[in-house]
């Protein structure tokens, strides 16, 4: 079988001139296909202007010599927080309960300038920003470049910086707190309950309260609700899943604010992916027309790490490395037979980060598919013909597959889930099923093994970091809370933590850029060549 191939053979079985930057291919004359783009003369290549941010550029007149000013007075507003002083001008404030561990500052805190005691604090000021964009990309053509203008001119982009505020909006005696965790299941949803309590009672609230069963727990008659407490709270991180328990699908908004007045609940935290933020944002806009004294506060919670301008989401650290071990195994199987070929299904509906970042960390996989990449599965570009070649040059490989890759290829199912999710045909048993069936036509022998280790991946518990991350993001909603914010969701944004009001991070599901480095290193590293 190894007739086809009679170029010389080197690393990862390709021959050194097909061997592009990024992007290569197993078969003469198609190796060339080169993913960064390129100023043709006279033309300016498609400006891709923030790609994980949500606005178009495209209204901006860039000839306006204001136009940089104009740019930043709207972004201002576009991430001005909702506070709770919108609808209530003369909400009063306090002080605010919340202490730091006292400490005196030490004079090198503050060299030159020593100041009494009683200023240090350890607030956050209102004024305190994070830099969104942290790079100054000198042209559209650097990699992963996401561009304002033409000229990719610097643009600074602030973010309210997430923390505790000296000033509170919420006496914590008159707070009836709300936790609800909807969706999938997620590693961390416990360590971020747990942390909200406790954070809640160093404010001085008694009354906290977890929501059973996600939104579904506001309307069902028969689920009450749940008294939460440190004590309660205080080992619920050592295992997986959430407390309260999730769900999909539920009663509409104004159902839910009905029961929100009815249980006297005026901070809800709101543990989910887009789906539970746009109904979060829709409860807060429903409490502002009610004129409810009301905080929502989203946490991100998904796995799948697609929710906009984040670092990250909570979980998905811990979801990597759970997918290690079903990689591995793959990696074992197929190793081991004669023509072995391990196939392993990632979760990932719209975005293949975790099937990227778990094959860049495995070291192990062959050809990593992501529903961002179209890719063919037959004919001489298709994964089939290069596992043939894999096959005959490595012995065995090893497939990644993202739920949401390739459904192009399967026939649509028409049908959702609950929450109103496209339910999805699955890609791996489709892949599993052609690859045996391909060999067999071809009479190579295949020793085809899937393993589909979705649900495994997010029902463990957190990991270390995630687990601190979500400690982090469980005190800073808690803050946001009672400095008297409301619609808002908290997340890392360059290593920092931040505010975003909840319409900015869920306009889309964030994707892996097939630009970006991160994705161009992922093909390095498993030696794939484009399969289109
Ligand atoms: N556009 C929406 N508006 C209001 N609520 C929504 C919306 N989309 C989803 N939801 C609700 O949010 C909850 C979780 O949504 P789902 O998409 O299942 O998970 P996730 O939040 O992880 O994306 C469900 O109870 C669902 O009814
Ligand atoms: O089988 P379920 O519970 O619907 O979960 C499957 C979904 O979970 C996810 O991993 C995460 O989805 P959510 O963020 O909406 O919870 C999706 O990629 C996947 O489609
Ligand atoms: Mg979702």
């Amino acid at each position: 079988m190894m007739g086809s191939m009679s170029h010389v053979i080197t690393l990862h079985g390709l021959p050194p001139s097909n061997r592009n930057c990024h992007a290569f291919s197993h078969s003469n004359p198609r190796f060339m296909t080169m993913a960064v783009p390129t100023r043709v003369a006279g033309v300016f290549p498609k400006v891709k202007s923030q790609s994980s941010n949500s606005k178009s550029t495209a209204a901006i007149d860039f000839n306006d010599p204001d136009w940089k000013t104009k740019f930043n007075d709207e972004f201002e507003e576009r991430f001005r927080l909702p506070h709770v002083t919108d609808i209530f001008p003369d909400a009063a404030s306090m002080p605010s309960t919340f202490c730091h561990n006292v400490r005196t500052p030490r004079t090198s805190d503050f060299p030159g300038n020593y100041p009494l005691d009683e200023d240090w604090h350890g607030y956050i000021s209102e004024n305190d920003r994070v830099l969104l964009k942290t790079i100054y990309y000198s042209s559209p053509t650097s990699a992963g470049a996401e561009c304002i203008d033409p000229g990719c001119n610097w643009v600074e982009q602030w973010v309210h910086r997430a923390g505790p505020r000296g000033k509170i909006y919420f006496k914590p005696e008159e707070v009836k707190a709300a936790i609800v965790t909807c969706g999938g299941l997620c590693p961390g949803l416990n360590d971020v309950i747990r942390q909200i309590v406790i954070t809640l009672e160093i404010y001085g609230v008694t009354k906290i309260v977890g929501i059973p069963f996600g939104y579904r727990g506001f309307s069902d008659q028969e689920l009450t609700e749940v008294p939460l407490s440190r004590r309660v709270v205080q080992n619920i991180h050592l295992s997986g899943g959430s407390l309260l328990g999730v769900s999909r699908g539920g009663p509409g908004v104004s159902e839910i604010v009905d029961s929100l007045e009815e249980k006297g609940i005026n901070m809800l935290f709101v543990l989910g992916g887009n789906g539970t933020h746009a109904g979060a944002n829709a409860i807060h806009n429903e409490c502002r027309k009610r004129r409810l004294k009301v905080s929502i506060i989203g946490v991100p919670k998904t796995i799948d790490n697609d929710i906009l301008l984040m670092d990250k989401t909570f979980g998905f650290d811990t979801a990597v490395e759970e997918a290690q071990r079903a990689i591995n195994s793959a990696y074992i199987e197929a190793h081991s037979a004669y023509h072995g070929i391990g196939i392993v299904k990632l979760m990932g509906r719209d975005s293949g980060f975790i099937a990227m970042h778990a094959s860049l960390a495995s070291g192990q996989i062959d050809i990593c598919l992501i529903p961002e990449v179209p890719f063919n599965l037959h004919g001489p570009r298709g994964v089939l013909s290069y596992l043939k070649f894999l096959i005959e040059t490595k012995g065995s490989a090893v497939v990644c597959v993202a739920e949401g890759a390739g459904q192009n290829l399967l026939q649509k199912t028409n049908t959702t889930d609950a929450s109103g999710n496209t339910a999805f045909r699955d890609i791996g048993v489709y892949i599993q099923q052609e690859t045996k069936k391909y060999f067999k036509e071809i009479g190579v022998l295949a020793d085809v093994k899937y393993i589909d280790p979705t649900y495994m991946i997010r029902a463990c518990r957190a990991n270390a970091s995630d687990g601190i991350f979500c400690t982090v993001l469980g005190q800073n909603a808690v803050h946001g809370a009672f400095a008297g914010y409301s619609g808002i969701t908290v997340g890392a944004c360059n290593t920092h933590y931040a505010y975003f009001p909840i319409p900015e991070v869920i306009s889309h599901p964030k994707l892996v850029d097939s630009n970006s480095r991160m994705w161009h290193r992922c093909l390095t590293a498993t030696g794939q060549p484009d399969f289109i």
